[in-house]
């Protein structure tokens, strides 16, 4: 495991102690004699700090366990959230609760974070379900960890505690492993639904028929595929890992990635809000403009654009999927639409590089600040092939009845994998670090123009370009701003806190047209996500200080749309 994703844990066991330890060794010993259980660890440090202050005959097991209790008990303050997501609109923006004088450092230190601390935790444990593929090795979310959850209290009151920063040693992938919890503990306390092993789908079929998504092998001539995995090899020297603030550390993404506005076809306008929302595309952390498309980049996309709108035209769409354009938009192109909206048009691209098999990225949904409620993502794979890992994030009130299931979708060269609408909703996202990946044999060789400076070696690296549509009713000139200034980031009530609004299936979204798409057959109602919320993302660049603000997003009152039903 990346050194990183350590450190994100003991981070998290630093936030939960009620007395800050800054020896990183004691934590990471508490976490190993804890079996990676980040909450038994923090009861075990709070007991020890707490009965090595007292006299020794109070030390006791009862201590450890009611300390345990008061950590787990966080758990337990972040319910109440339905009632507030009820309020009917935008403006009602949630008064701040009072601080209280026993939060501690605890929670004011989760400040500006995404979610309470302990529905974090949850992600944090990995399982052994994950983790039974012989060659993926486990992954730890180590970008948006939790998205699901509004900040369970505005900050106002809570100050980051000034403390020095913990310095972590890197641990090792096999290390790491052993230290976490194993999968279904014998602790009867955490006793849930009978777990779900691991699922590969291996083949397109299997990939539609378990998740939204759906995998399209060789797409691209198999010319340009080479010719674009090579650019975008050359490029990718220059690009940059993303760092984000994390609670109040700094941590740094294990692969290299970097931002595309597409020139072709968009407006003049259009282009501008593109770089505006560019410089805040990944974890709100601003950054320069963006580059154009490279030619090859371009040249692609028009063979993707296809492919996703013909597939998006197989499926019946959720109403608050974006509502098209008529197809005679400026320099548009009718010739998959017959006539129809173009529901789907890239005109950005995120593009990752993965070099060896210990890179990757943690789970995470992709934001949906600029794409808007149920996006289609489309993702192309170049170059070595990666498992692609999906997780179900179970909906509240079937989390006693239903665990999680993690999915594994190898993708290989030259494919494309639609994330369909829902995706964001239902699941979370990952490239896990490998034990060990095939090399890439490219079947050309690099252009005359890249020969000094790229090989046509066999590669292990992987490079993948998620094609975007940012729509321009979600466009960032609209987008709310919290106080800290920074555009707020749109997040789905992924655990459906919020009753859904009737129990009739035939109105209900869902992926299937019913017309031998491969989602058919899937129940339908789990698929729909009622409430959205706009959210301070300033944490993630502001030392891990935000404003805390958010509010639901009332898309009539925000004048959003045109959206594919009725909203
Ligand atoms: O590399 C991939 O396939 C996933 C990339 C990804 O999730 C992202 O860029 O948001
Ligand atoms: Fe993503």
């Amino acid at each position: 495991m990346n050194g990183e994703d350590t450190e994100t844990l003991l981070a998290l066991i630093s936030s939960l102690l009620h007395n800050p330890i800054h020896d990183q060794s004691v934590l990471l010993d508490a976490l190993v004699e804890c079996d990676g259980d980040v909450e038994r660890a923090a009861a075990l440090l709070d007991s020890r700090s707490a009965s090595s202050s007292r006299p020794s005959s109070s030390r006791s097991g009862p201590e450890l366990v009611q300390k345990k209790t008061a950590a787990v008990g966080m758990k337990r303050k972040s319910g109440g959230l339905t009632g507030w997501l009820e309020k009917p609109s935008a403006s009602s923006t949630p008064q701040p609760k009072k601080a209280r004088s026993d939060d501690g450092p605890v929670k004011s230190r989760m400040r500006g974070g995404p979610g309470p601390a302990s529905s974090r935790l949850a992600d944090f444990k990995l399982r052994k379900a994950d983790n039974d593929t012989s060659d993926v090795l486990p992954s730890l979310p180590i970008d948006d960890i939790e998205n699901d959850s509004p900040p369970e209290r505005p900050p106002s009151t809570a100050k980051a505690p000034a403390e020095s920063p913990i310095k972590v040693k890197n641990v090792t992938n096999e290390e790491f492993m052993t230290i976490l919890r194993p999968p279904n503990s014998t602790d009867a306390s955490r006793a849930g639904p009978p777990k779900q092993p691991p699922l590969t789908l291996t083949t397109p079929d299997m990939i539609a028929k378990h998740v939204p998504c759906t995998m399209h092998t060789s797409v691209l001539p198999p010319e340009l595929a080479c010719r674009l995995f090579y650019t975008m090899l050359d490029l990718s020297r220059n690009w940059d890992r993303n760092k984000w603030w994390l609670f109040d550390r700094l941590v740094e993404s294990p692969h290299k990635t970097s931002f595309f506005i597409r020139q072709y076809p968009s407006t003049e306008a259009e282009s501008v809000e593109m770089d505006e929302a560019a410089q805040f595309w990944y974890n709100g952390r601003q950054t320069g403009s963006s580059p154009p498309f490279p030619q090859v980049m371009e040249e692609a996309c028009q063979y993707i654009e296809k492919v996703v709108n013909v597939e998006m035209h197989k499926r019946q769409r959720f109403p608050m999927e974006y509502g098209g354009e008529p197809p005679q938009r400026p320099g548009g192109s009718d010739d998959y639409d017959n006539g129809q909206n173009v529901v789907w048009r890239a005109n950005v691209a995120a593009s990752n590089c993965y070099e060896g098999a210990k890179e990757g990225v943690g789970f995470h949904t992709d934001a949906l600040t600029y794409l808007g409620p149920y996006p289609t993502i489309a993702s192309l794979s170049l170059g070595t092939t990666r498992t692609f890992r999906l997780r179900e994030v179970v909906p509240s009130n079937e989390k006693d009845t239903r665990a999680a299931r993690t999915y594994n979708m190898p993708l290989p060269h030259n494919s494309l994998t639609i994330m369909h609408a829902s995706c964001q909703e239902m699941f979370k996202h990952a490239i896990p670090p490998q034990r060990t990946i095939d090399l890439y044999h490219p079947q050309y060789p690099p252009p005359e123009d890249m020969r000094e400076r790229i090989s046509s070696d066999p590669s292990n690296a992987r490079i993948n370009i998620t094609f975007r549509f940012f729509r321009p009713d979600y466009k960032p000139s609209q987008t709310p701003r919290c106080k800290c200034g920074v555009p707020c980031i749109l997040r789905p009530d992924m655990k459906h806190r919020h009753a859904l609004p009737n129990d009739d299936d035939s109105q209900a979204p869902g992926g299937s047209s019913g017309k031998g798409s491969p989602t058919k057959g899937r129940p339908l109602r789990r698929d729909a996500v009622a409430k959205y919320w706009w959210a301070c993302y300033a944490g993630a660049v502001n030392e891990g200080k935000g404003c805390g603000m958010w509010q639901v997003m009332d898309p009539v009152a925000e004048g959003r749309g045109p959206f594919a039903g009725d909203v």
